[in-house]
């Protein structure tokens, strides 16, 4: 077997936080030419009344097929692939990446003051296999004022986030509490990646 695996992922924190726990890896990205419509937007779109756990885990497991058939297409080498999403849920509402610095402002609007949870599905496919987890961590957001929000909003951050913040940028000023996974909030939660990676007999040096 490889001593690499596949990111499937491009997001830079998941990559930032796979390397903190020592694992090799490589990213396995679509390509702007050849990787449509597997990896359209529109399969992260909610399907009518489904809640945020099996939405989470739905789209993680659509990204892992795409990736494995990105794997075939490129005769790649046969490494395990990781692939994960992240969404956050209020009020049975699923609330993913923000369309617009709009969207933006009401999804944090209605983080403020609350607490919310933060969903990360991961899956690792390796040698016909899958295994799969998932980390759920509850978030308090302090209230915030509008000047405050439109000026994290002005940041840019919230930008391809879920729920339009990070964590670990200067969103960490609102964050009161949380209870969970700090790595998982972010977008790659690593105990439950390492137990997976484990389980492969691939466990991190
Ligand atoms: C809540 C929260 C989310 N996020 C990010 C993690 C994810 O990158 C993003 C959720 O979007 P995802 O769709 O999970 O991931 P992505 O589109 O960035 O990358 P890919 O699909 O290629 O794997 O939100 C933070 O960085 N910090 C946070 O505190």
């Amino acid at each position: 077997m490889p001593d690499f695996i596949y990111l499937a992922s491009q997001s830079p924190r998941r990559s930032q936080l796979l390397e903190q726990i020592g694992v090799r890896h490589v990213l396995l990205l679509p390509n702007a030419a050849g990787d449509a419509p597997e990896d359209a937007e529109a399969l992260e779109a909610p399907l009518p009344g489904e809640d945020a756990q099996d939405y989470v885990q739905r789209v993680t497991a659509l990204k892992t097929d795409a990736a494995l058939a990105r794997q075939a297409r490129r005769a790649l080498p046969a490494a395990p692939i990781l692939c994960c999403d992240t969404t956050v849920a209020l009020d049975g509402a699923i609330l993913g990446k923000p369309q617009d610095a709009q969207d933006a402002t009401r999804m944090l609007a209605r983080l403020a003051g609350r607490e919310h949870q933060v969903l990360t599905a991961v899956q690792l496919a390796w040698a016909g296999r899958r295994q799969a987890a998932l980390s759920c961590s509850r978030v308090r957001f302090a209230p915030l004022s509008a000047a405050q929000i439109d000026a994290y909003v002005a940041s840019g951050e919230p930008q391809g986030k879920a729920g339009a913040y990070g964590i670990q940028g200067r969103a960490a000023a609102f964050v009161e509490r949380i209870e969970g996974s700090y790595s998982g909030i972010m977008g790659l939660p690593l105990f439950e990646t390492a137990q997976l990676l484990g389980a492969a007999g691939l466990a991190p040096s």
